[in-house]
């Protein structure tokens, strides 16, 4: 499913009708029937359509005219529908038109007996900050929200006053309850503060031919898309068709990261899992991590850097490498200068090696910390490598540049650097953004502050690994990692709220989700998403 900027629905619109003669018309009466049919899907288990009061707040252009078509739909399905024209200041109740100097009082009670107010406002044509009465409007429907929590607000293709492409809203915007956005998402949705105000996403169809999308490159992570790129489990397989993970990670201080990442590739089904680990840590892993095999590097040594020895720990983890289809470097391995040099070492030995013979590398967490030291890091990483900052690690990589955590400026900062280093760059935070060098990118819409926990990210490393372990391409392995582990996620504060997540408790859940996206029906155009 495709994201779009307002030119681009724009111009899928004018094309729809040039090569189909799909006028505007024709889209809206769809646009307003799929909006009906995914509201009457929507309804709260103790709601039924008939008897159901829905009031319906007009805009003076399509976006008003979808809301009208809808208010018809709903109405002949047995809704008792009021519209109100916010231009012409006209109110009419179940058909019948309320004479001008009632208008006020009846639109007050019908506010307050309303189980729905469907905002259909404005849309995509936004042009200017809200009018204030258009903001009194809002904030009426606001008051009533707040003396009763269970009015339910519907904004059709986006919450009045968000602004489409920026993400940014106006002061009067009032936050949907869901939206049902029309055609494609919108990318302004995608980032803060407009992700806050969009509640659940569903995108409804206005029977555009999917040919028109193909000039599009950037999509929305959703079932569909990724059930597409999930590895197949033929039933004669064997721990070698599943590929093998090598992970350098963890030190003393940072144990865990380098448990987490390894269960986390094994969990996402590649077949063998190695740690690269010295002889002092092994009794910590081998403990704790059954399943693990291990290649055992050199002691760091306790004072100076050596090249020597740095070397050394390099050359045991690279001869260990043939046969390994991915490896995994970076969380938990602390920033000695000796680690450093030990990382670029490696760096050398992957780059002189034909592609097809050498594992594919995926960066994470203080391996980027490690890089972002040097002038040129990028340089010196293989063709395909996969980098997933946060925020943080981002700005250090782009010379300590303050980089947002939710904003849209982030989406042309990532794009901009994937092409610049040539990476698979994962941009990590809430909405979490993949791009390849290409340009092409892929967001997260979930976001979920669960995984605001440490941990959390060595787990998503690792299910990359183990991703690009059985073989798929890093936008691919990138991609999927990011989904399903806030699919993981979801399935934890399903149960346990938004707080108090460890990142071990997404380990089990990640073969749930894998079995889950296969499993689950899916129709392009219908994804229903939360929050
Ligand atoms: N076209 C199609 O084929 C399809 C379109 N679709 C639907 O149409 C929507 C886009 O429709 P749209 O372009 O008519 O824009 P829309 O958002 O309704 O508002 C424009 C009007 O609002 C006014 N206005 C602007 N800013 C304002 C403000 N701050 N405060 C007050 N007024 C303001 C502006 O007035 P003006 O600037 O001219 O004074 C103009 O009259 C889109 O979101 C989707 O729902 C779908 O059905 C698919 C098919
Ligand atoms: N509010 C949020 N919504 C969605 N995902 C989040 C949110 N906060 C954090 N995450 C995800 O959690 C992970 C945190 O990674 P990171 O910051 O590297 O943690 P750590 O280094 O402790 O493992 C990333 O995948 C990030 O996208
Ligand atoms: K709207």
């Amino acid at each position: 499913m495709h994201i779009v900027t307002v030119a681009e629905m724009r111009e899928l619109e004018a094309q729809a009708e040039h090569q189909y003669g799909l006028t505007s018309p024709i889209l809206m009466r769809h646009a307003g029937q799929s909006a009906a049919d995914i509201f009457m899907a929507q309804l709260l288990p103790h709601h039924s359509i008939n008897d159901l009061e829905v009031l319906f707040l007009i805009g003076p252009g399509n976006n008003g005219g979808d809301g009208m078509i809808m208010a018809d739909n709903l109405a002949r399905a047995g809704a008792l529908v009021s519209l109100y024209t916010w231009k012409t200041h006209e109110l009419t109740i179940r058909g019948q038109p309320i004479a001008e100097q009632q208008i006020d009082k009846e639109l007050t009670s019908g506010l307050q007996s309303a189980d729905y107010v469907i905002d259909a406002l404005l849309g995509t044509g936004t042009s200017r900050p809200l009018n204030e009465d258009m903001r009194a409007l809002l904030a009426r429907v606001e008051g009533e929200r707040k003396q009763r929590p269970d009015l339910r607000v519907v904004a059709i293709d986006q919450p009045t006053g968000v602004h489409t492409d920026s993400g940014e809203v106006d002061p009067g915007t009032l936050r949907a309850d869901m939206t049902i956005t029309l055609a494609c998402p919108k990318i302004g949705f995608f980032f803060f503060p407009a992700r806050d105000f969009i509640g659940e996403l569903h995108v409804g169809s206005i029977a555009l031919p999917p040919t028109l999308e193909h000039n599009l490159s950037t999509e929305m992570l959703n079932t569909g898309l990724c059930r597409a790129s999930l590895p197949k489990r033929p039933l004669n397989s064997n721990k070698g068709t599943f590929g093998k993970v090598m992970l350098f990670c963890g030190s003393q201080p940072y144990p865990g990261s380098a448990y987490l990442a390894g269960s986390s590739a094994a969990r996402a089904g590649a077949g063998l899992i190695t740690l690269a680990v010295t002889e002092k840590m092994l009794p910590t892993y081998a403990s704790s991590f059954h399943e693990a095999t291990f290649a055992i590097l050199p002691e760091e040594p306790k004072s100076e850097i050596s090249r020597g020895q740095a070397h050394d720990r390099a050359q045991a983890l690279t001869e260990h490498l043939p046969g390994y289809r991915a490896l995994l470097m970076g969380p938990g391995l602390g920033q000695s200068p000796e680690t450093r040099e030990t990382i670029l070492q490696v760096l050398e030995d992957l780059r002189n090696q034909p592609p097809n013979k050498r594992p594919r590398l995926i960066i994470d967490a203080d391996g980027l910390n490690n890089l972002s030291a040097l002038e040129h890091w990028w340089t010196l990483l293989p063709e395909g490598t996969v980098i997933t900052p946060h925020p943080g690690e981002m700005g250090r990589l782009c010379d300590s540049l303050k980089v947002s955590g939710g904003s849209i400026d982030r989406l042309q900062l990532a794009r901009e650097k994937a092409r610049e280093w040539n990476v698979i760059l994962v941009l990590k935070g809430a909405c979490t953004l993949v791009v390849s060098p290409l340009g092409e990118t892929r967001i997260n819409w979930k976001a979920n502050p669960a995984l605001a926990t440490a941990g959390t990210g060595d787990v998503l490393a690792g299910m990359i690994a183990g991703f690009l372990a059985q073989g798929l391409i890093p936008f691919d392995a990138a991609s999927l990692g990011v989904y399903l582990h806030s699919c993981a996620a979801e399935r934890v504060s399903s149960e346990l709220g938004d707080a108090g997540l460890l990142a071990s408790d997404l380990l089990p859940q990640i073969p749930r989700v894998m079995r889950d996206i296969l499993h689950t029906s899916f129709e392009e155009g219908s994804d229903i998403t939360e929050r």
